[in-house]
């Protein structure tokens, strides 16, 4: 036991002014008490940390659930009120979206889902969110070293200049150059396929892992559209450098793992982890080590050796305009590494929802072979993008997935900007620092803008008159919306289609 009071210099060693604990003084009486009976000084001065600890904690929660919060008067249950653990304890169980719409379904369009976080459902609210002059890009990008990629852009005018290359490459003209590509990609799975049905023991039932090869197609795909190839895992029948395993275990973090697809994907450890911490402590502590770096260095020389090659085999490389306004080879790299992300994720796992529901939906299943089959007949190779994109039904089938099974389910983060002030958004008043959502699949499922939200029906797509009631194309945006709209829409759909009416012509599914 001793009398002696541990030097109140502890806390000005952290870098704090002790007259700002001031206010706090009466913390300090348990750091007293327990100094006069514990002996080491280094139990007191954690003891002493826990109790503050807990104080500031309760503290701020007490504040969180106050009348007095910005945000008070949004409803939400109170557990999301006080923190965003239980977001990420939902997204670690796949569930998030799922539970994000039956909050709107109980508490109604505008959900309180975090401290300082709303969850929209109001699909008049797309445009002003947004479109052109919205609300830029919550934090979630911050803390990775050297310049954001396109999508962690939040400053509108510098991310205007970095999309123009994009722009450029994926405009629905430039897209039907990279029908060759396409093919031969799509060519080289359905080879794959035939290979393997014929290899295995029972041709008429064989077994193949359709997530995984589409996986191994798409980053084929899109390391040939964004580095002029270099992956090669259809090839090579798995991922023998270990780059999908990276990209999967999420360390990348990107945009597409924010949220569970369900039945297709699961949720990555940084997805999880981005609803509690910000980017930049996660990148700090566990980001630009080890797999992120391996796989940047790799991208690099892809870009190095295809520049030593011409520009031209790079689509992102903005060769065709001027110098001034051409990306430097790092943002080349780090656009690459952002196509490969987008086309992993993206296209992988609304492919595999699609022939999921086409399974699940006999009727549906037939009258798409019906098509492939009478639009392409003696099996010519459905290569002619013109026709592709007028199959109706084909059509229907893809945008019914989007729409049941957004990739993006959670929608883009958005920020009101610290300093900016409060934003009116329709009749809602949104505070200064307020992070909200415009939910992607609460919006798709609600029954207000589609009749039967839950049922997979492509003919819903087909009819051109039916009312908005039933039927709201407007509240229809699997791509986003405005100035970030996803980037490769044209390309993505292009490759959807091409791929779902080849494989179908080629195989019979069970
Ligand atoms: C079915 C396929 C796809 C869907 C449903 C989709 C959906 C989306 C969505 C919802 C966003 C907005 C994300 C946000 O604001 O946080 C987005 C952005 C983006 N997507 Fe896609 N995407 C698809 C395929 C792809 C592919 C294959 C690529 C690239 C290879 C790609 C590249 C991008 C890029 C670069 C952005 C950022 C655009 C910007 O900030 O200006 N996407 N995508």
């Amino acid at each position: 036991m001793t009398g002696t009071r541990p030097p109140i210099t502890v806390f000005t060693t952290w870098g704090l002014d002790p007259s700002c604990l001031l206010p706090f003084s009466f913390l300090l009486s348990p750091h007293s008490l327990i100094s006069y009976h514990v002996p080491w000084s280094s139990a007191t001065v954690l003891l002493a940390f826990l109790a503050y600890g807990s104080a500031v904690t309760s503290l701020a929660l007490i504040y969180r659930l106050s009348p007095f919060h910005p945000l008070a008067k949004y409803p939400g249950p109170a557990i999301a009120k006080t923190s965003r653990l239980w977001a990420a304890y939902h997204c670690a169980k796949g569930d998030l979206h799922r539970l994000y719409k039956s909050l709107h379904d109980r508490y109604g369009d505008v959900v309180r889902v975090g401290p300082n976080e709303l969850s929209i459902r109001n699909s008049s609210l797309i445009h002003p969110i947004l479109g052109q002059g919205g609300l830029p890009e919550g934090p979630r990008w911050e803390g990775r070293k050297g310049p954001p990629a396109l999508v962690a852009q939040r400053d509108p005018l510098l991310h205007m200049h970095q999309r123009k290359p994009w722009n450029r490459a994926f405009s629905s003209a430039a897209v039907k150059e990279y029908e060759i590509i396409m093919a031969k990609q799509v060519r080289q799975l359905v080879g794959c396929l035939e290979d393997m049905i014929h290899r295995s023991d029972q041709e008429a039932n064989a077994l193949i892992d359709m997530t995984e090869w589409l996986n191994f197609f798409s980053t084929d795909f899109m390391g040939d559209m964004a580095f002029g190839g270099g992956f090669e895992m259809m090839k090579a029948g798995r991922d023998v450098d270990g780059h999908w395993t990276l990209l999967e275990s999420g360390v990348l973090c990107v945009p597409m793992r924010m949220q569970f697809v369900y039945p297709v994907t699961c949720p990555s450890t940084a997805a999880i982890l981005s609803h509690v911490l910000y980017t930049s402590l996660l990148f700090t502590i566990m980001g630009e080590r080890g797999g992120p770096v391996r796989f940047q260095e790799f991208c690099n020389e892809l870009v190095l050796e295809r520049l030593r090659m011409g520009a031209k085999s790079l689509p992102l490389s903005g060769e065709e305009l001027p110098e001034s306004e051409r990306p430097s080879p790092i943002d080349v790299t780090k656009d690459g590494q952002l196509a490969i992300v987008g086309g992993l994720n993206m296209t992988s796992s609304v492919l595999t929802a699609a022939l999921y529901y086409l399974l699940s939906n006999p009727d549906a299943y037939k009258r798409l072979q019906a098509e492939v089959d009478g639009t392409f007949p003696s099996r010519e190779e459905p290569l002619d993008v013109t026709k592709l994109s007028q199959m109706k039904w084909l059509n229907g089938c893809i945008n019914e997935t989007l729409r049941l099974q957004p990739a993006v389910p959670g929608g883009s983060r958005r920020r009101v900007g610290k300093g900016k002030g409060t934003r009116m958004l329709g009749n809602l008043v949104i505070p200064e620092e307020t992070q909200l959502c415009l939910h992607t699949y609460s919006i798709h499922h609600d029954l207000r803008n589609f009749h039967t939200p839950e049922a997979f029906l492509p003919e819903r797509w087909l009819s051109t008159g039916a009312p908005v009631g039933e039927h709201n194309t407007a509240a229809f945006f699997p791509f986003s919306y405005g100035p970030t709209i996803c980037a490769e829409k044209n390309l993505a759909l292009m490759e959807m289609r091409m791929l779902l009416c080849w494989v179908l012509q080629r195989f019979r599914f069970p």
